[in-house]
């Protein structure tokens, strides 16, 4: 883990490594104050030396100034380096995330993914900021303390051999039962920033179904389960303090009782006394931040796994070596085509064989679930095919590149969704270079032109993320649009007309017919009367082909077919 982490840290290895190296400095010089009081008390102080007292008192001044601007700068240092690191972590996250295939995704859903890229980014910034300060503070004082505890006098530094391991007991004991608690709270923000990201997408469902009273039950449920554990993490951690404090006063009390005799006797001098107590307090304390950092780290351990997790998962679809860079026409071909989600057990696609020629209409049709989704997304390589080969324009579509792919396959996906930026410039993820000309054909195709010049602004008008504050049907319009201005190959309407009305989708697919002749155009569609006029149409049944014809044959011979038809015909008479 802590390999694949470090790659991020590229230009803040310097800092990385400064940081540090001031804490030394600052340590090194902290704990040599103390013993410095103490010469001053003694030979200073008790003997009247005024000189003394001057000359050390400013080598003391020098020490503190320089010891703050090594702790001052240090900490700018680390907290640089952790920022910087995090930065770079978070890109490396982010770009190794775009990499990913639908199947990827499908792997860690999209709120897990947000999670590792924010809160477990932020957990690892602070880990590796205390790694490169405290985490070295701490054990440094402890190394510098017990050297000068023992230069000052070996045999009162003995009562640590005896105090430390009997707090290190305590303190391991208090961590045993306290780390798992904290790694259970982080644990629980993860479903309660599920449950909260899954009640601001979804709230206009929420409302409509009046569901606002359990969405909060749920709310509170979640944030007090992680208030209990929280609770009972820091009442367990609590008893660090008393614990704490008893070694302090039983370190205060041995030094005091074994220091006065030696004082009495002749062998040691009150400032020494002085000093160790001072390095009594440093070795004690650092000890205890030990146990914390050691605490912090390891439930920053786990946000590290996450994150090492995405980095290390490797994109399932990538461009081959050679690729052909050019798609040539819109023929397709599917050879025994088997297709299974990864974690399904069951093939979605089976054994599925076509041939569709550059520039016809193709309509799909089939129940919901019976795969034609999936049919129609291992044609841009959104999945790969299981088993068998597909193949665009002659060549397996896994000898293409991506991109070239990709861009001659125009793909409407079922939810697809429009960002935040002017209608233009959604436009235009289609085609950056587009010009104003090919942006409003493309838009007159789908049917948009119209209401976009509706709008105030008509094409910089402003689109909320999402989409939001466009209907359904001019969303699904424009997405078309956007599509279209790729100019490609293949267009795929996965179910993107669901939303307009029947006269404006006769309109666009009219448009498509006249102004894409050469373009092949496969329709998904729940109603007949979108695919009627296409050249074939599929028929889908539980991940099968149950047949392709014409409406004319299909109404004719296919059972499942003509039920549909005459039941979308009854019920449109109906309406
Ligand atoms: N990402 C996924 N991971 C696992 N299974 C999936 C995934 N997407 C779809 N499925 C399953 O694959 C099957 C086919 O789904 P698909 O979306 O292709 O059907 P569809 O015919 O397009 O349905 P609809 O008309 O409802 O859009 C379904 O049983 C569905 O549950």
């Amino acid at each position: 883990m802590i390999r694949t982490l470090m790659r991020s840290i590229r230009q803040y290895r310097k800092l990385s490594i400064l940081a540090p190296t001031l804490v030394i400095i600052e340590c090194a010089i902290e704990t040599f104050i103390p013993f410095i009081m103490g010469n001053i008390i003694d030979n200073g102080l008790m003997k009247s030396n005024l000189n003394y007292i001057i000359h050390y008192g400013l080598i003391l001044l020098l020490m503190a100034i320089v010891s703050l601007i090594c702790g001052g700068a240090a900490s700018w240092t680390a907290a640089h380096a952790g920022a910087g690191f995090a930065t770079n972590l978070r890109h490396d996250l982010f770009y190794h995330i775009q990499e990913f295939s639908f199947a990827n995704i499908d792997h860690f859903s999209g709120s897990s993914l947000v999670t590792r890229l924010t809160t477990d980014i932020t957990n690892v910034q602070n880990a590796y900021q205390m790694i490169i300060r405290m985490a070295v503070r701490a054990p440094m004082v402890l190394i510098f303390s017990v050297i000068m505890a023992f230069n000052v006098s070996s045999q009162l530094a003995l009562i640590f051999a005896i105090l430390v391991p009997i707090l290190g007991v305590i303190l391991a004991v208090i961590l045993h039962f306290g780390r798992p608690l904290f790694r259970q709270v982080f644990r629980r923000y993860d479903t309660l920033n599920r449950v909260v990201r899954e009640n601001v997408r979804g709230i206009r469902v929420v409302k409509t179904y009046v569901r606002e009273g359990e969405e909060i039950n749920k709310f509170k449920k979640s944030s007090k389960s992680i208030a209990d554990v929280f609770t009972k993490a820091q009442r367990i951690m609590s008893l660090n303090a008393p614990a704490m404090q008893l070694v302090i006063n039983a370190s205060l009390l041995l030094l005091s009782w074994f220091g006065a005799q030696m004082i009495v006797g002749g062998t040691f001098q009150t400032g020494q006394l002085v000093s160790m107590y001072s390095y009594s307090n440093s070795i004690l304390f650092s000890l205890n931040m030990l146990a914390m950092i050691f605490t912090q780290l390891s439930i920053s351990q786990a946000s590290g796994d996450r994150i090492v997790e995405v980095l290390r998962d490797q994109p399932t679809i990538i461009d081959p070596k050679n690729p052909i860079e050019k798609v040539d026409n819109g023929d397709i071909e599917f050879q025994n085509v088997n297709y299974s989600f990864a974690e399904s057990r069951h093939p979605i696609l089976n054994n599925v064989n076509l041939n569709i020629k550059s520039g016809q209409v193709i309509g799909i049709i089939g129940e919901t679930g019976s795969g034609k989704s999936s049919l129609v997304q291992l044609i841009p390589r959104l999945y790969d095919v299981s088993h068998g080969k597909i193949s665009v324009a002659g060549h397996n579509v896994r000898h293409y590149d991506l991109t070239a792919l990709r861009d001659n396959v125009a793909m409407v996906l079922q939810n697809s969704v429009l960002f935040s930026g002017t209608i233009a410039e959604n436009l235009r993820w289609g085609n950056p270079d587009a010009t104003d000309e090919q942006m409003i054909r493309a838009a007159k195709i789908a049917q948009a032109d119209d209401f976009i010049n509706e709008f105030e602004d008509g094409y910089n008008t402003h689109v909320e993320q999402g989409g939001n504050n466009v209907s359904g049907g001019q969303q699904q319009r424009l997405t078309i649009a956007r599509a279209l201005l790729k100019n490609p190959k293949i267009l795929i309407l996965d179910d993107s007309t669901s939303a307009v009305d029947t006269h404006t989708e006769q309109q666009i697919r009219q448009g498509l017919r006249e102004d894409l002749p050469d373009t092949t155009k496969i329709i998904i569609s729940q109603r007949i009367v979108s695919i009627q006029d296409a050249d074939q149409i599929i028929v889908m049944d539980h991940g099968s082909i149950q047949d392709v014809g014409t409406h004319d044959e299909l109404v004719q011979r296919n059972q499942m077919y003509k039920e549909i038809y005459d039941y979308q015909q009854k019920a449109g008479e109906d309406n």
